[in-house]
Formats: structure tokens, sequence, C-alpha cells
């Protein structure tokens, strides 16, 4: 830890960071980073700490008096302010970001990722902090691409599908697919943020995560979440192959991503909060461009990786068609690809991600059996005999 230095080779001072979601999949993996490679301190804020339990307890961990969890629902709590006030530099991570709700619970989709956000930002800005804000690569949308017909050439050429923080308009469906209300709200907290830099003198950066994965990432249903809960593609494909049965691909599973390991993304961040100078006043897609792949793609991988990291053999048919009405309900739309342009992070930071697909499954996939097969296997044989 001892003589850490910024890409400037200016040297690193220990700071206090308030970080609100500090509990959830991002912030565990953040708060477990701070600890183990930084002197800075964290005042970890969120309604949850099961995630970030073994960085709490036991007392004797080297780490100990460097980590504080608050149980605060930022919604209605006036302690807020004071811990902003404490902190050189303010991470916000809380929202509802599980694509089941956008659609189901706009209103709350809605209030958490604007409203609730709105003191946050107004309390950096009148206290004159910095702030890390975390959007979306939702606020995209569509592609370009995705509006030309099926059959044009055009669709091969990247001007119309890869998505730059300075140039990419935000495409949304009509309002009454209520899945655009998630990426509406941060794009219009995004706008604020901005504002507030340049009426305000706001310090800021806007990360836009495209589908970090990784152990610890949302729930399995019935085990560490509800039953009926839907989690994201990760969780509810790791759910299907502990339980041996079919993943469900949401339309034909077409729509493309990139997905990008978690460790690799959580050191971007951390040149972020280390690199004042190169990251304020900047939005950043952070993301794996090379780790493109269609769901139905991504469901075959998984299969594969899993049988390899649990020595099961895979179902005859390991996937079945559900169409999206059926799985997330009305109102559902998807983006159709998402890739994201690496100049601006490339420029800034000199960062680029590492981790194969195939890499990160098997680490997640492994961990993803450890922590659950046994959970699983139990839950099911007391249903089974009920
Ligand atoms: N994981 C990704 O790939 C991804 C992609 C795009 C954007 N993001 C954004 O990154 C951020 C973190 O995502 P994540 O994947 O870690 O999600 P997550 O759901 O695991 O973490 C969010 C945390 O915020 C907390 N929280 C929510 N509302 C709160 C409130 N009112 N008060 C206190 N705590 C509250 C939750 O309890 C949870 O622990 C979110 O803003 C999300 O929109 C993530
Ligand atoms: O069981 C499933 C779950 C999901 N899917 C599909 O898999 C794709 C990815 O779904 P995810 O639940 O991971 O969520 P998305 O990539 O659509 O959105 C996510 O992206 C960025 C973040 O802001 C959020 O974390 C979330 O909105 C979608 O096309 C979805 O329809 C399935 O085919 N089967």
């Amino acid at each position: 830890m001892a003589g850490r230095v910024d890409l400037d080779g200016n040297p690193i001072n220990p700071m206090t960071i308030c970080m609100i979601g500090a509990g959830g999949f991002i912030g565990s993996h953040l708060c477990e980073k701070l600890m183990s490679e930084t002197p800075h301190t964290v005042l970890a804020v969120d309604v949850y700490s099961d995630k970030i339990k073994h960085l709490l307890e036991p007392t004797s961990l080297p780490w100990n008096g460097r980590i504080q969890f608050h149980r605060i629902n930022i919604k209605n709590d006036s302690r807020l302010e004071g811990l902003i006030k404490m902190a050189d530099l303010t991470v916000n991570l809380a929202a509802i970001c599980t694509p089941a709700d956008y659609n189901t619970r706009p209103l709350d989709t809605i209030y958490s990722n604007f409203i609730d956000a709105l003191p946050v930002v107004k309390y950096c800005s009148e206290n004159g902090k910095r702030l890390v804000h975390f959007s979306t690569c939702e606020v995209y949308g569509k592609t370009i691409g995705a509006f030309l017909p099926e059959d044009s050439p055009l669709r091969q050429d990247p001007a119309y599908f890869v998505l730059s923080e300075d140039a990419s308009p935000c495409i949304f469906g009509p309002i009454e697919k209520q899945r655009w209300s998630y990426a509406c709200a941060k794009q219009l907290i995004e706008r604020l943020i901005y504002a507030e830099g340049a009426e305000n003198g706001l310090e800021f950066t806007i990360v836009r995560p495209f589908n970090w994965i990784g152990p610890r990432m949302d729930f399995i249903p019935g085990i560490d979440g509800p039953s009926e809960g839907v989690p994201r593609v990760l969780a509810c494909f790791s759910n299907n192959l502990l339980r041996h049965e079919p993943l469900k691909l949401v339309d034909g599973g077409h729509s493309q991503r990139t997905f990008i390991y978690i460790k690799d993304a959580i050191e971007a961040v951390f040149l972020m909060i280390e690199n004042p100078a190169r990251a304020n006043g900047h939005i950043f897609n952070v993301g794996n461009p090379n780790n493109e792949v269609t769901v139905k793609q991504l469901a075959e991988m998984m299969t594969q990786v899993y049988s390899k990291v649990s020595g099961e053999t895979p179902l005859e048919t390991p996937t079945v068609d559900v169409s999206s009405k059926e799985f997330y309900g009305e109102g559902y739309d998807d983006s159709d690809k998402r890739i994201p342009d690496m100049t601006i992070i490339n420029r800034q930071l000199g960062w680029n991600p590492k981790t194969s697909l195939w890499d990160l499954l098997e680490s997640t996939l492994t961990y993803q059996h450890r922590t659950y097969a046994e959970a699983v296997k139990q839950a099911m044989s007391k249903t089974t005999a009920n």
C-alpha cells in the first residue's frame, strides 16, 4: 500500500468515501478491493449488508475501523447529508436495476433512479464534494441499426451500432413500453448532474456499466431471494442450471450483449476514484467489446461451462423459448445490441478489460456451484417431499 501513485505519478492520499448502495453486487466488490489494496476509509450506506458481512466482521480483520456500515434508506434519512459532508467523495450505486421491475414497478423504478438520487447530487453540489454516479448503458436504448431493414448491409457498419458517450443518441420506445422507465430516469439524473457541473461547478464522474457480471450478482430465487423474484440473466440462468431445468430464452434469445468480468470493471472505477483530474467532468462507458454474444449463445456457453465445473451432464434440451410477455409481463421491450466505444476511457485512464467470456463464466459458475448447489438440492428435495 505504501508509495501508491496516480497515473500522473502524484502520491495518492488516503480518502474517505461515502458509498451508497455499498451492500449490492458492485458495491461489495468495490469495498473488498478498497479494503485489501488501499488505505481509504469507506462509509458504507445500504439497507442490506449480507454481501459485505465478510468485510465488517470479525473486528480482527486487518482493515478494522476503515469500513463502517450505516443501515440507511436514502429515501428518508436525515443522516445522509452528514455522511456526505464527512467524506471526500461520494459513490452512488443505489438503484432498482433489475429489468423485471421496470415494467411491473415503474413508479418505484423512476423514484429510485431519479427522485432518490436528487438529494445525493444536491448535497454533493452544495458542500463542494466530488460525486461518482452510477448510470447505465441502457441510457443508449436501442441502436440506430435496429431501425434499418433486416437485410440492410448498413447493419454491419459500426457507425450504426457502436455506442459512444459523446455522439450516440438515446433511443427509447413509446411510453407504454414501461421497460424504458429505468433508462429514462437514469438519463434525466445524468443530465441533472451534468447541469450541476456546468452551472454550479459540481465535480462529477458518470459511469455507464455494460453488463458487469460475476460472483454475488443478484440472488438465487427461493435460496437468498424471493422464490417468485426474477433477477438479471446471469442469476436466472445460474438458477436454471442449479435446478437442472432448461434455460429460458426470452423472445428467442436474439438480443446481443457484451459481458465484462466484475473484477476488470472494478479496476476502471478505481482509476476514476484515484485520478480525479482525469475523471472529473467525464461520462465513461465501462464494458468489454470483445465479449459479445446473443443471449442464446450465452445460454449455450453457460450450459457447457456449468457442466465442466459441476461434473453434471447437460440436459438433452438445454433451452426453451418463452415470450417476453409471459416472462416479464406487459410493457417489456429490449435493447437489441450493446457495444461500448472505449475511446474516452482509453484516452483518459488508459484502461482496458482483460477477461474473456469463457474465463469469467468459469470462475463465476464455480462460485455459484460452490455457494448454492447444496442449498438448491435441499430446497428441491423439501418441495418434492411436500
Ligand atoms: N451490474 C451491472 O451490470 C449494471 C449495469 C448498468 C448499471 N448498473 C448500475 O450500477 C449500480 C449498482 O448496481 P448493482 O448491479 O450493484 O445492483 P445491486 O442491486 O446489487 O445494488 C444496488 C444496491 O443499492 C441498494 N439500495 C437501493 N435503494 C436504496 C435506498 N433507497 N437506500 C439505500 N440503499 C439502497 C440496494 O439495497 C443494493 O444493495 C446501479 O445504479 C445500477 O443501475 C449496474
Ligand atoms: O432468464 C432470462 C433472463 C433474461 N433474458 C434476456 O437476457 C438479456 C439480458 O437481461 P438482463 O436481465 O441481464 O438485463 P439487461 O441486459 O436487459 O439490462 C441490464 O443492463 C444494464 C443495467 O442497467 C441493468 O442491470 C439491467 O437493466 C435480455 O435480453 C433478457 O430478455 C433471458 O433470455 N432469459
